[in-house]
């Protein structure tokens, strides 16, 4: 007899997993533009700012490469590295792990990884500051991925490391369905204000 079909122990119920998913159909097929120039400039800037108010330089600072119809944080990795903090880049494991992340430094090579994503041959390393990408966010804090959990596990596993969400004014919603292991954030930064959530 086949063996029935059920969600690992670990996971999100079914009913969950499909309010997420729903979510992420709608804002993926919000954001069909890329962000105009002076918008990404202008979160780029609050981002620098809050990194500048979290950690000293020389910390390492834990950004990412752009996937298609993300935010390109690629002048901001540059900036980060020019005001003398290490850049790291997540590389994607297996579905189920954490992030490793990897040195970056300006114009070195990029290995292409999992899901179209791209990460740095430098060495590994343990960041001191997270930037999160998001495709959702509310107010308290909780945001929405592409579905992989990575975040979450990641972050789980770090311990205590200032984290902040990042995207634009539009991606923000009322209420992110959650479930147990979603981990709200404590600061979301978007292009107009740097969100101190829960307060
Ligand atoms: N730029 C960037 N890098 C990142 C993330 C991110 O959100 N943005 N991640 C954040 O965790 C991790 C990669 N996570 C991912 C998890 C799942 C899929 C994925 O399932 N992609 C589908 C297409 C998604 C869709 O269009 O519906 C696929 O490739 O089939 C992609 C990335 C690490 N690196
Ligand atoms: N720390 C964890 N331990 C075990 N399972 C987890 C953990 N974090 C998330 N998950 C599970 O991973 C699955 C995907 O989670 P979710 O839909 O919240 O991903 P996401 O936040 O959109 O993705 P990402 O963080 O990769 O951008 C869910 O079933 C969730 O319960």
């Amino acid at each position: 007899m086949a063996a029935p079909h059920t969600s690992p122990p670990d996971s999100d119920s079914p009913l969950l997993a499909a309010a997420k998913a729903d979510l992420r159909r709608r804002l993926m097929a919000a954001r069909a533009r890329p962000a105009a120039d002076h918008v990404t400039e202008a979160l780029c800037r609050r981002m620098l700012a809050s990194v500048h108010d979290a950690v000293p330089a020389g910390a390492a600072v834990a950004a990412v490469w752009p996937l298609p119809g993300e935010i390109d944080l690629r002048a901001l990795c540059a900036r980060l590295h020019g005001h003398g903090y290490r850049v790291l880049l997540p590389e994607t494991p297996p579905r189920g792990h954490p992030l490793r992340f990897r040195l970056w430094q300006p114009g070195g090579r990029m290995v292409p990884g999992r899901f179209g994503t791209a990460h740095p041959d430098g060495p590994a390393g343990r960041p001191d500051f997270v930037f999160v990408p998001l495709l959702a966010f509310d107010r308290r804090g909780f945001r929405l991925g592409y579905g992989g959990g990575y975040y979450d596990r990641t972050l789980a596993g770090l311990g205590p490391v200032p984290a902040t969400g990042y995207g634009l004014a539009a991606q923000e919603v009322p209420e992110v369905p959650t479930g147990r292991h979603d981990i709200p954030l404590p600061v979301v930064v978007t292009e107009r204000e740097t969100i101190r959530c829960g307060t």
